[in-house]
C-alpha cells in the first residue's frame, strides 16, 4: 500500500484514508466522493482565513512588544486605550445572550465534575467514560482524604482500621447527600423501604425518614431486602449498596458494602493539551478511539495484579422507582471532544502540498465520527438530544470564535447535519478572549455550551503577551495576584450575564496535583461557591471526591445570587503580574525557581518527545507529583524565557540547571523499562534539545506555545527510532 493517497488537491496519510473510508464513513449516509470533495473545498475556503487569523495574532503581539519597548513605566489608562486602538480590546456587545438548543441535561441543568483524559490512551479513556459512577469507599481508602496516621496506614493488604475510618467519613457525607429528618447516618443500623419511603433505623432504636422524602428515588434487588437504594440530591444520584456477605458489608451494622456516587457527569476526550499526536499515524489512533467511544465498542486488554481482563464501556444502570416503574440511568459520562486550536498544522493531510490546519482536520473528522452517535449506529447513546460537543481551545478573541463557528457550519453542511448540531465549548484561556469574553460568547451564541477558565494556558499567555513589560513574579505568586482573581470572577459574571445558567456550563480549571486529594477537598469547594457548575478533575477518583462539593453547594441557587452582583474586572485583569519593584529575590530563591521549572520541563518533555506521552505526573522540586501537559509546559518555559530576557537568569545558569536536572529526571524514571534517558550525551538527546529550545527560543514561540517545538522534536525522534 502506498504511504500517501492523492484525492483531488488533498494528499492523505494512507492509514488515515483507509480508516475514514472503511470505518468512519460507512453508515453515516455521507458519500465517500462527496466527503473528500467537500473536505477539499473547506480547505480551499477556510485555510486562508485561518492563516489570516494567525497573522493577526502576530501583528498584535508585535504592537504590544513595541508598546512595552517604548513605555518602560506602565500607565494603566494609556495602556488600556492603546489596546483599544489596536483592536485587541473590543467594545462589549449590547447583547450576548446565548440561544443554544438541544443541550443534554448533564451540561444544561446538572452540576458536577468534568473529567479530562488523553483520548489516545484507550485504557484511561474507557476508565473516564465509565467514571460516571465511582465508589466513595475506594476514593477515600486510596487517597489522603483519610490521613495515614494512628494505625490507618494504607500498606499492602486491607487495613480494617483504615476501613473503619473510611466508613465513618463516608457515612458523615451521607448526612449531606441524604439528610435525615432526625439523627445521622452514622448511627444507621438498617435501611428499609416501607410504603414507598426510605426508613432508616438508628442504633438507639429510633427510626427516621429522609428530611426530604423525595431524595429516595429507587432501589435494586428485592423491595424487602434491596441490594441498592438510589438517592437523589441537587440533581445528582448516589447509591447505598448492601451485601451482608461482602467483607465490608459483613462488618457494617446496616450491611452497607459501599456508597456509589454519580461522579463525572461529563468527560472531555482530549485531542489537545494532554496528547502527543504529530502525524497521520498518531492522528489515526486518536480518531479510532473516538469512533470506539462514539459506537460504544472501544475495548482494551488490561493486566493488573496478575490478572488480565477486557475493559469496555459500562451499560446503563437499572432501578425500580418507589412507584414500581423500571428506570435506567446513564452508566457513562456524557462525552465531549476537545479538538486542537487554530495554530498547528499536521502532515496527516496536505492541501496543495501544504499541511492543513489540524483544527480543521479535527473538526471535520471528529464530527463525522460523532454522526455514528447521532444516528444511533453503536451500542450506546452519548447525546440524547442529538448534539455533538466540541471543546475549542486557545482561541484569541471573537473573530477566532466566529471562525470556529463558520467551520462548524461548513462541517454540518458537508455531513448533512442540522444547523447548530455542533456545539462549542469556549476555553477562556487566552488573554484576548478573557478581555472580550462577552463578544466571544456572542460570536457563537447558538452553539455555546460552555466557557471554562483554562487558567494554565491563560497564565502562559499572560507571560508571553507582556514578555517585554518586565520580569514576572515567581510562578507560585502568579496564582494569587489580582489579574487571575479578576479573570476567574469576570468569567463567571460574563457567563451569567450571557444567560448560561440552566443552558450551559460555566467551568473552572484543572486540579493539577493528582495525589493531593485532601487539599483538593479544601480548595475545590471554591469552584461551585464561585458559581461554576463544573470544574476539571484529573482522574475518576478525583471526580468521585469533587462531586461531594456539588452536594454541599447548590450551584444553581448560588448562580442566582451572583447574577445580581455585576462584575467587570477589566482593569484588574489588565494588571500585569510583574515582580514588584520593592522585591529583591535572593540567589537561592532564583535558583530554586529555575530548578523547579527546569525539572518540570524536562520531566514532561522527555516522555513527550522520546515516548509520545502527552500528559504525565512529574515530581516537582519537593517531590510532589504534578500533572504536566502542554499548558503547564508553556508556563514554565515562558517563565524562564522571561527571567532570561530581563537578566534575572543567565544563559549559563539555565544551561547548568538543564544538565543537573536531566540527571535527576533520568534517575526518577529508572523504573520505566520504556524510558529513553537524556544523559550522559545530553547534546544528542532530542528531548533535551527540545527543552533547551523551548526556553532559549521561548520569546519567539507564537504566543509562547510549546506545540511547534514539541511536534518538530517528536517527529525527529520517531524518525530516529525508525532508522
Ligand atoms: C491544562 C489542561 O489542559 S488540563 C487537561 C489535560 N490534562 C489531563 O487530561 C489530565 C488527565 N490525567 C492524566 O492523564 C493522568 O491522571 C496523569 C498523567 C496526571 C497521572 O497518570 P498516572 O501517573 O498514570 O496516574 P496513577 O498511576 O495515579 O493512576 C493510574 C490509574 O488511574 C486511571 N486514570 C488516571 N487518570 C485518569 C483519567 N484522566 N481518566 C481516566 N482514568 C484515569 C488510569 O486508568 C489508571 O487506572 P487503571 O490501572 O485501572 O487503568
Ligand atoms: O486547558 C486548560 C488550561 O488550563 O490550559
Ligand atoms: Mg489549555
Amino acid at each position: 500500500m502506498p504511504d500517501r493517497i492523492e484525492q483531488g488537491q488533498l494528499n492523505i496519510d494512507a492509514g488515515l484514508f483507509e480508516f475514514i473510508n472503511q470505518q468512519a464513513l460507512p453508515g453515516t449516509h455521507v458519500d465517500k466522493e462527496v466527503f473528500w470533495q467537500g473536505f477539499e473545498q473547506i480547505c480551499a475556503d477556510l485555510i486562508p482565513q485561518n492563516k489570516a487569523l494567525l497573522a493577526k495574532r502576530k501583528q498584535l503581539q508585535q504592537q504590544i512588544d513595541d508598546y512595552h519597548r517604548q513605555h518602560q513605566q506602565l500607565d494603566a489608562a494609556h495602556y488600556k486605550s492603546f489596546l483599544q486602538d489596536t483592536g485587541y480590546l473590543q467594545p462589549q456587545p449590547d447583547d450576548s445572550q446565548i440561544s443554544t438548543a438541544d443541550v443534554d441535561a448533564e451540561i444544561a441543568i446538572m452540576a458536577g465534575p468534568q473529567l479530562v483524559v488523553p483520548i489516545n490512551n484507550a485504557r484511561y479513556a474507557l476508565n473516564a467514560a465509565n467514571a460516571r459512577w465511582g465508589s466513595l469507599y475506594d476514593a477515600a481508602y486510596g487517597t489522603d482524604v483519610i490521613p495515614e496516621t494512628d494505625g490507618a496506614e494504607k500498606g499492602g493488604a486491607y487495613n480494617p482500621v483504615r476501613g473503619q475510618k473510611v466508613v465513618a467519613w463516608a457515612r458523615a457525607w451521607l448526612d449531606t447527600i441524604a439528610p435525615l429528618a432526625a439523627g445521622s447516618h452514622q448511627q444507621a443500623v438498617a435501611y428499609d423501604i416501607r410504603s414507598g419511603q426510605l426508613v432508616v433505623t438508628l442504633s438507639d432504636g429510633n427510626t427516621s425518614n429522609l428530611k426530604d422524602p423525595s431524595g429516595y428515588t429507587g432501589y435494586r434487588g428485592h423491595i424487602s431486602q434491596p441490594c441498592a437504594i438510589l438517592l437523589k440530591h441537587n440533581q445528582l444520584h448516589a447509591e447505598i449498596q448492601f451485601d451482608k456477605d461482602h467483607p465490608i458489608g459483613k462488618t457494617d451494622p446496616a450491611g452497607v458494602k459501599d456508597i456509589l456516587l454519580e461522579s463525572a457527569l461529563t468527560t472531555i476526550m482530549d485531542c489537545e493539551d494532554s496528547v502527543a499526536a504529530v502525524d497521520g499515524e498518531d492522528k489515526t489512533l486518536v480518531y479510532k478511539n473516538w469512533l470506539g467511544l462514539m459506537r460504544g465498542d472501544l475495548s482494551t486488554e488490561i493486566s493488573k495484579g496478575g490478572e488480565t481482563r477486557i475493559r469496555g464501556m459500562h451499560p446503563d444502570r437499572e432501578y425500580i422507582r418507589p412507584t414500581g416503574e423500571r428506570i435506567s440511568l446513564p452508566g457513562r459520562s456524557l462525552m465531549l471532544v476537545r479538538n486542537v486550536g487554530h495554530l498547528m498544522t499536521n502532515s496527516a493531510i496536505l492541501y496543495k502540498g501544504e499541511e492543513i490546519p489540524e483544527g480543521i482536520m479535527d473538526g471535520v473528522i471528529t464530527s463525522l465520527i460523532a454522526k455514528h452517535d447521532l444516528l444511533s449506529l453503536g451500542r450506546y447513546k452519548n447525546s440524547l438530544t442529538g448534539s455533538v460537543y466540541i471543546v475549542k481551545p486557545k482561541m484569541h478573541g471573537p473573530e477566532e470564535v466566529a471562525f470556529t463557528s463558520t467551520l462548524f457550519a461548513r462541517i454540518e453542511s458537508l455531513l448533512g447535519l442540522k444547523s447548530n448540531t455542533l456545539k462549542m465549548g469556549i476555553m477562556d484561556e487566552e488573554r484576548r478572549t478573557s478581555v472580550n469574553l462577552k463578544a466571544c460568547i456572542a460570536s457563537a451564541r447558538e452553539r455555546v455550551i460552555f466557557i471554562n477558565t483554562g487558567f494554565l494556558d491563560r497564565t502562559g499567555d499572560e507571560i508571553h503577551t507582556s514578555m517585554l513589560a518586565g520580569a514576572f513574579a515567581p510562578k507560585a505568586e502568579l496564582k494569587t495576584m489580582a489579574w487571575i482573581q479578576a479573570y476567574e470572577k469576570a468569567n463567571v459574571a460574563a457567563g451569567l450575564e450571557s444567560g448560561l445558567s440552566g443552558k450551559a456550563q460555566i467551568g473552572k480549571g484543572m486540579w493539577p496535583i493528582p495525589d493531593h486529594m485532601a487539599d483538593m477537598m479544601k480548595a475545590k469547594i471554591g469552584h461551585p461557591e464561585a458559581g461554576a457548575n463544573t470544574a476539571w478533575v484529573p482522574s475518576p477518583t478525583a471526580a468521585t471526591l469533587h462531586v461531594l462539593h456539588y452536594h454541599q453547594c447548590d450551584v444553581f441557587a448560588r448562580q442566582q445570587q451572583l447574577a445580581a452582583e455585576k462584575f467587570d474586572g477589566l482593569d484588574e485583569i489588565l494588571q500585569i503580574p510583574l515582580l514588584s519593584t520593592d522585591t529583591t529575590l535572593s540567589a537561592g530563591q532564583i535558583q530554586q525557581e529555575l530548578d523547579n521549572n527546569v525539572q518540570g520541563i524536562l520531566g514532561y518533555v522527555v516522555r513527550w518527545v522520546h515516548q509520545g506521552i502527552g500528559c504525565s505526573k512529574v515530581p516537582d522540586i519537593n517531590n510532589v507529583g504534578l500533572m504536566e501537559d502542554r499548558a503547564t509546559l508553556r508556563i514554565s518555559s515562558q517563565h524562564i524565557a522571561n527571567w532570561l530576557h530581563h537578566g534575572i537568569l543567565s544563559r549559563e545558569q539555565v544551561q547548568a540547571s538543564l544538565e543537573k536536572m536531566a540527571r535527576l529526571v533520568d534517575k526518577q524514571n529508572e523504573g520505566d523499562p520504556e524510558y529513553i534517558p537524556m544523559t550522559p550525551d545530553t547534546a544528542n538527546a532530542i528531548a533535551f534539545q527540545a527543552a533547551a529550545e523551548l526556553i532559549f527560543e521561548g520569546c519567539n514561540q507564537p504566543s509562547g506555545y510549546t506545540e511547534p517545538v514539541l511536534h518538530k522534536k517528536r517527529l525527529e525522534m520517531k524518525q530516529r527510532l525508525a532508522d
